[in-house]
């Protein structure tokens, strides 16, 4: 069946729109082994698909869509045509033989209920899963993490998956921090973006400075760095930094 067939009750623009998207994210799946941040099947990338009122959305997001990998299949083995489109509400919106990411339903929630989200993606990197299962947050004692998360990386609370339990421990984590990254306690971490490379850069990032912040506990305490000083790096490489 061919895209447009596959989407025939949307506009060509939004099926124009998923082929881009599914696209993004199978390339983007590329970057979790790359990064080392997954074994085996574990971990899944998403991006939401905008869809605008005049091309039949709604104003609050919640007619958007979300591009997501199939369960359990080999990062190797991914293409855009294997990536499944889903409503907000978890639901496949077309035939596919392959079924979602199990975590589809925490990707979904978080995106109908964080709207400025554009991408979510979930590992099992080691050093922030070996922070989940302690249950404890990576202190901002890192200029880098100063950088990208502007304080603490949170943890969320413990959540079966199946249900939109992960999600709602994403978004009640995240709606009070800067951070866009969570550990959900004895799981992992989930990372959001206004895109899905801004979601997998964080997961990049998260691994980086957990791995980074264990090290120096090893050797002793780290040092605490000022709330201001923390306000003014975050501020200057969310809004400076790079080629803004
Ligand atoms: O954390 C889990 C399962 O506990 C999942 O993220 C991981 O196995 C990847 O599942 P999917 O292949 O995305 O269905």
């Amino acid at each position: 069946m061919s895209a447009a067939e596959e989407f025939s009750n949307y506009p060509p623009e939004v099926r124009e729109e998923i082929a881009r998207t599914r696209q993004v994210v199978s390339d983007l799946h590329a970057e979790l082994p790359r990064n080392g941040l997954v074994v085996w099947t574990a971990g899944n990338v998403s991006q939401r698909v905008r869809i605008p009122a005049e091309l039949g959305g709604a104003a609050d997001g919640s007619a958007d869509l979300l591009v997501i990998k199939p369960s359990g299949v080999s990062y190797d083995e991914l293409s855009p045509e294997k990536m499944v489109v889903c409503d907000l509400d978890g639901t496949m919106i077309h035939e596919s033989p392959h079924k979602p990411s199990s975590d589809t339903a925490a990707h979904a929630y978080t995106y109908k209920h964080l709207p400025h989200v554009g991408g979510v993606v979930h590992t099992h990197s080691t050093y922030a899963t070996a922070w989940a299962a302690r249950g404890e947050a990576v202190p901002c004692v890192l200029t880098m993490m100063a950088d990208e998360f502007g304080g603490p990386i949170p943890v969320g609370p413990f959540a079966i998956i199946g249900d939109d339990s992960i999600g709602r421990g994403i978004v009640e984590t995240l709606s009070g921090s800067r951070s866009p990254a969570v550990l959900m306690a004895n799981h992992g971490p989930f990372t959001i973006g206004k895109d899905a490379r801004a979601a997998v850069k964080a997961a990049v990032m998260c691994e980086e400075v957990a791995r980074a912040v264990h090290v120096s506990r090893q050797l002793g305490d780290p040092l605490p760095i000022e709330q201001k000083h923390i306000d003014s790096l975050y501020d200057r490489y969310q809004n400076v930094y790079g080629q803004k």
